[in-house]
């Protein structure tokens, strides 16, 4: 299959490394010196340092080129959610299209399909989700995936694209689900890294008294997890989606592996670094730290409750010191669980 990934970050190049063992890909990004470097090295230094990019692998600055190559295929949209909007514009009707990029738009508070029928709607459209670090990907480490799509399809082709030993791919016809489980376990992955960071800073204060610990961090995913599920209900997702590979899974991982960008936006908050200190030093984008707003505003619209999300919300736009926001979330009223 003649597969193209547009964007060459980090996950963009990771699925492109696996997917050139079995088909012909081509890797686009916005940079042509990146281009011309990557061709000669074959390396991704930038976003995915040490990962040798194989020679059925082709990078590529030409974005007509890329679209060109897939027609028949699979078109990969592997930017940020910001950068969601302007790709899809530029793709021709009757396309395949899956993106990888998870979070609600800022400003329009629009998940990836609800952009997809704004701008392009005859488009035959899905994601790409699951519980998945892209230097565990592009390592060969063992890896299941979920593609969502309402055409089966396209999920299937996403199948026939990156199933493999290694990356297993199952499909799902209930692509809200899996949007808004990729889109709030980032913003959960911040808040346990803020109760985690509490934590490790207070152990070098050598006083834990009553410092967040493990109990903490279950708890914040379990009612991370809760929020997540009623987001989902009020926008129409699958309630058994949620206890998938895109909602608890991707939650779990994000939440507790330290690679995630967003788990180590919350560690680091809580050492006291600012926000724009902490962004620069990523290198990556932490998807969270844009979508926590427009999951709350969402929330809202929908009459939905999401106190972790709030508490998130308000120690990003520096209105709440970590401790303070962990201090409010534990003083709320008692409620019932379910
Ligand atoms: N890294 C992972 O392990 C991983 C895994 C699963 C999903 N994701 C998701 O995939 C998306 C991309 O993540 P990443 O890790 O590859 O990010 P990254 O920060 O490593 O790279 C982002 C890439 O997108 C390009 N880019 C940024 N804005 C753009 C725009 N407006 N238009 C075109 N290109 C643009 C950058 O130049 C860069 O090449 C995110 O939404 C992330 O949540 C990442
Ligand atoms: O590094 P993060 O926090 O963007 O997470 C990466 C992936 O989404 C994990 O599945």
């Amino acid at each position: 299959m003649n597969i193209s990934i547009l964007g060459a970050g980090a996950w963009g190049t990771a699925l492109a490394v696996q997917a050139s063992a079995r088909h012909d890909v081509c890797l686009w990004a916005r940079d042509a010196a990146w281009v011309e470097q990557a061709r000669s090295s074959r390396l991704n230094e930038r976003y995915l340092p040490g990962v040798v990019l194989p020679q059925g692998l082709t990078p590529t600055a030409d974005l007509a080129a890329a679209i060109e190559h897939a027609q028949g295929g699979l078109i990969i949209v592997a930017t940020p959610m910001a950068g969601l909007r302007g790709m899809l514009k530029q793709l021709p009707d009757g396309a395949s299209v899956l993106w990888l990029c998870k979070g609600f738009e800022a400003g329009t508070g629009l998940l990836g399909h609800e952009i997809a029928r704004e701008v392009q709607p005859r488009l035959r459209v899905g994601i790409l989700s699951g519980p998945s670090f892209a230097q565990e990907v592009a390592a060969g480490q063992p890896t299941a995936l979920v593609a969502a799509s309402a055409d089966a399809e396209l999920a299937q082709l996403a199948v026939d694209a990156f199933h493999s030993e290694r990356l297993r791919v199952y499909t799902s016809c209930d692509p809200v689900g899996v949007e808004v489980g990729g889109a709030v376990k980032n913003v959960m992955a911040i808040a346990v890294g803020l109760a985690d960071g509490l934590r490790l800073a207070a152990e070098a204060a050598d006083d834990v008294s009553a410092a967040p610990g493990l109990n903490a961090r279950a708890a914040l995913i379990t009612r991370g997890l809760a929020e997540m599920m009623r987001l989902g209900q009020a926008l129409g997702a699958r309630t058994e989606t949620f206890m998938g590979l895109s909602g608890m899974g991707d939650l779990v991982l994000t939440a507790t592996g330290d690679l995630s960008r967003n788990r180590q936006v919350g560690l680091l908050l809580a050492q006291g670094l600012s926000l724009d200190a902490i962004l620069k030093r990523l290198g990556h984008v932490a998807e969270g730290v844009y979508s926590a707003a427009t999951v709350l505003a969402r929330a809202r619209s929908k009459g939905v409750d999401m106190p972790i999300t709030e508490a998130m919300v308000a120690v990003l736009q520096g209105q709440l010191t970590p401790q303070a926001a962990l201090d409010l979330l534990m003083g709320r009223q008692a409620r019932a669980e379910h």
